[in-house]
């Protein structure tokens, strides 16, 4: 399964309705769709819907039919890189610093200064190195709300490499429950996890969203993180609430500005309030307490 932009522009009135159509057509498989304006003065706008695809297929007709559209002229398609492409790329990054952590593979250990809060990861087969806006952000957050309060009981939902629960671990030292639905990124993460001497405090578990044992066990927590996509956030949304003790922070991101809005909507109706928004490129990062 790869993931496929479907996109196409056009002025501001037809891109709206083009945006309704696409997030309502696409709402139930949970795929973003994101507008964003692509030329000021002619006030242009490109409406793109992320969709997964099997292998060799193309869903440029589902496209069309989602507008009621024949034809599939004006829409493109880009195909979005897949994780080992990823890994291959990131593999020649540098460390990135972001808030309180530095991020940096097994050769630039070196570069760690004595007051670093050092998370080492080698690009692999999970995500999370550090290099994308979103891990940065979740990884900033994590600075100012651990350092302000710390929490007793902290989950990392979607944890790839495990690089937010292993920052976590370092920073407050409590327990921290990392999962994620792939079970060769739950491998890594353990991997990690061990690799930076944080086995004590961080649990690893393969679940789909909140349903597993090992989360209900542990639950409430006070500090949930989450760096999925918007549209399996929404839909998950009150089971967040659920799982949030009193007063928690939950820490989302796998958001495109875009998308903002519309996300903090679906948890301001289950009690969970805004804080603040980190922006990295197209990408936010929200802090939400109850
Ligand atoms: C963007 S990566 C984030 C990895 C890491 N937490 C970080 O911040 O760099 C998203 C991860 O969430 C996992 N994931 C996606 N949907 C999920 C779901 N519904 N439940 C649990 N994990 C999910 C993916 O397998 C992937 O490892």
């Amino acid at each position: 399964m790869a993931q496929v932009r479907y996109h196409l522009v056009a002025g501001k009135a037809e891109a709206e309705r083009i945006y309704a159509a696409l997030d309502a057509a696409f709402e139930d498989e949970g795929a973003p769709v994101a507008m964003s304006e692509v030329d000021e003065a002619a006030e242009r706008f490109e409406v793109s819907a992320y969709l997964d695809v099997a292998d060799g297929e193309d869903r440029m007709r589902d496209v069309a039919a989602a507008l009621g559209r024949e034809s599939t002229d004006g829409i493109s398609r880009e195909d979005l890189p897949d994780r080992d492409w990823m890994a291959d790329v990131l593999a020649a990054l540098k460390p990135v610093r972001a808030g309180r952590f530095i991020v940096h593979g097994a050769h630039d250990r070196d570069k760690v200064a004595a007051n670093d809060l050092s998370i080492e990861i080698e690009a692999g087969q999970a995500f999370g190195t550090g290099h994308h806006g979103t891990t940065a952000g979740c990884l900033s957050a994590i600075g100012r709300i651990v350092t302000r309060r710390r929490p007793r009981n902290a989950l990392d939902l979607g944890t790839g490499s495990a690089v937010l629960a292993i920052g976590i671990a370092k920073l407050a030292r409590v327990p921290v429950l990392a999962t994620d639905i792939d079970p060769v990124a739950v491998q890594v993460a353990a991997a990690n996890v061990a690799g930076n001497h944080v086995t004590p405090f961080v649990k690893t578990a393969v679940a789909t969203g909140f349903r597993a044992r090992a989360i209900a066990d542990r639950a409430p927590y006070d500090l949930i993180v989450a760096n999925i996509l918007a549209g399996p956030l929404m839909r998950l949304a009150p089971e967040f609430a659920r799982h949030l003790a009193w007063g928690g922070d939950v820490i989302l991101s796998g958001i495109l500005v875009s998308q903002r809005d519309r996300v903090l909507a679906s948890f301001r109706i289950q009690g969970l309030y805004h804080r603040q928004t980190l922006v990295r490129g197209e990408w936010v990062t929200l802090h939400l307490t109850r």
